[in-house]
């Protein structure tokens, strides 16, 4: 098993960049099935095993993928296959975004239902109303949801009942070539929504209303392949943002974009943290002292969920109580008891978690157990005493590209090794940890 280990004790310094965005480039690798005349280019992707993913769902279904220099060729203008297994569902639920592109291109679309994940039971059921609204028939049984349609979909309008950052997606990808016009109300208002509209509409599409709670899409005839550029990470520049911080140090965070994380500067200035605008990205400055805050967890703008472990990991180091709250996801405190094992007085109330700072971190072996929580125990690990060893990087590697190589570039000390199993005697004296 693959590690990373991380010895506490360096400031951060100097530059990193950002890569395009994990949740905006897959929903637009879906939405690229719906051109039936000439070839997507997607550009600034990002090497991500979630990438390889969703392109294997693409092959699987008959489209032609290609994939290098952070540059995605998609070829979808040949006959698509309606069913996307539960192989490639298990590994990835985002999967599910090309049910909307399906329908809309085979009047047909079979999925695997993608069931619960280790943030949450996480349904789909706004995805489902959204296709049965605009007139498809929807069964689920055999662990497939099968969603047909009679001729075309129909343009429709349709509330959510939470704004729903995937429903709104594959709504907004199925209406696109339905007859007439539809509407999403209470829609996610997250950028990669934006991002995937900006495509969609470069495909020849019409959306209006992407970033606000009211999208109109008119339906068209055809789309056709076309070339975009994908937002960079927002996730990943906040990552960053608190591995400055959280080691007093002073790095700048290139193309990361402040429009896109307003919440996080807002609650990180709260705490003392210095953040400036530069012509490029976003440089931050950690203070000698970190102050307590409370978070809650909201849809965009509020503050985004996938940061609050990474987060957690900085209010561990900030003097007082902090409480964070999450809203959006019903079980995403699986990090609280690996930040336990590091000796943070930390404990999960109902819906919150109480922080008391600031905790002694102490290195230790510790498991991710999703994405974000990976990189938040690395962020720990920055401070902590001594070593910190992280397994199931499976988890980061669907959302980080060389983490590690980047924060080791910004002078950490940190490694990524395959697991020595068994170690001799003779040999442990050699193993300089
Ligand atoms: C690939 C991608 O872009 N993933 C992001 C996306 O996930 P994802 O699109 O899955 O997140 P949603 O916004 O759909 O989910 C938010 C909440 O709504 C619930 N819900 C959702 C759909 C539905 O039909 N019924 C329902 O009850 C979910 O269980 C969850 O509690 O937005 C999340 C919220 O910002 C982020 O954390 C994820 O990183
Ligand atoms: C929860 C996340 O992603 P996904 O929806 O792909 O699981 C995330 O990016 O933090």
């Amino acid at each position: 098993m693959e590690k990373i280990i991380v010895r506490g004790g360096k400031k951060l310094n100097g530059t990193v960049k950002v890569e395009g965005a994990k949740n905006a480039v897959l929903p637009v690798i879906a939405a690229s099935l719906l051109a039936s005349d000439g070839k997507s280019i997607i550009c600034d992707v990002p090497t991500l095993s979630d990438v390889y993913t969703i392109n294997e769902v693409l092959r699987y279904l008959g489209a032609e993928v290609s994939f290098k220099n952070n540059e995605i060729v998609v070829d979808a203008s040949g006959e698509l296959k309606t069913e996307a297994p539960f192989e490639y569902v298990r590994k990835m639920r985002a999967s599910v975004l090309v049910m909307g592109s399906l329908l809309a291109r085979n009047g047909r679309a079979r999925v695997a239902l993608p069931g619960g994940c280790a943030i949450g039971s996480r349904p789909i059921d706004q995805h489902l109303k959204g296709f049965e609204a605009m007139g498809a028939v929807v069964k689920v049984g055999n662990g497939f949801i099968d969603a047909q349609v009679e001729g075309k979909l129909r343009g429709a309008k349709v509330y959510l009942d939470f704004p729903s950052v995937g429903a709104t997606e594959n709504i907004m990808m199925a209406a696109s070539l339905a007859e007439g016009t539809s509407v999403i109300e209470n829609a996610a208002k997250e950028p990669e929504i934006v991002d995937l509209a900006n495509f969609l509409n470069s495909m020849g599409a019409k959306v209006r209303g992407a970033g606000t709670g009211t999208i109109r899409i008119e339906g068209v005839e055809k789309l056709r392949g076309t070339r975009h550029n994908i937002i960079p990470d927002r996730i990943e520049a906040g990552t960053f943002m608190v591995a400055a911080a959280i080691t007093g140090g002073n790095v700048l965070v290139q193309g990361a974009v402040p429009e896109h994380l307003s919440s996080l500067v807002a609650k990180m200035e709260e705490m003392g943290i210095k953040i400036i605008e530069e012509r490029d990205g976003l440089r931050v400055i950690g203070p000698e002292k970190l102050k307590p805050i409370d978070i809650k967890t909201m849809p965009h703008p509020g503050f985004p969920t996938d940061m609050q472990s990474q987060m957690m990991a900085l209010l561990l180091c900030a003097k007082g109580t902090s409480v964070i709250t999450e809203t959006v996801f019903e079980n995403r405190f699986m990090h609280v008891e690996e930040f336990r094992r590091m000796n943070g007085d930390i404990k999960i109330e109902g819906r919150s978690v109480i922080i008391n700072g600031p905790s002694e971190l102490q290195g230790a072996e510790v498991s991710a157990t999703d994405l974000r929580a990976a990189a938040a125990l690395i962020l720990s690990g920055l401070v902590a005493d001594g070593y910190t060893r992280v397994t199931e990087l499976k988890h980061l590697d669907r959302g980080y590209v060389n983490f590690h190589d980047k924060l080791a570039g910004l002078g950490a000390d940190i490694e990524r090794i395959a697991d020595l199993t068994i170690v001799q005697p003779e040999e442990q004296a050699n193993v300089n940890m």
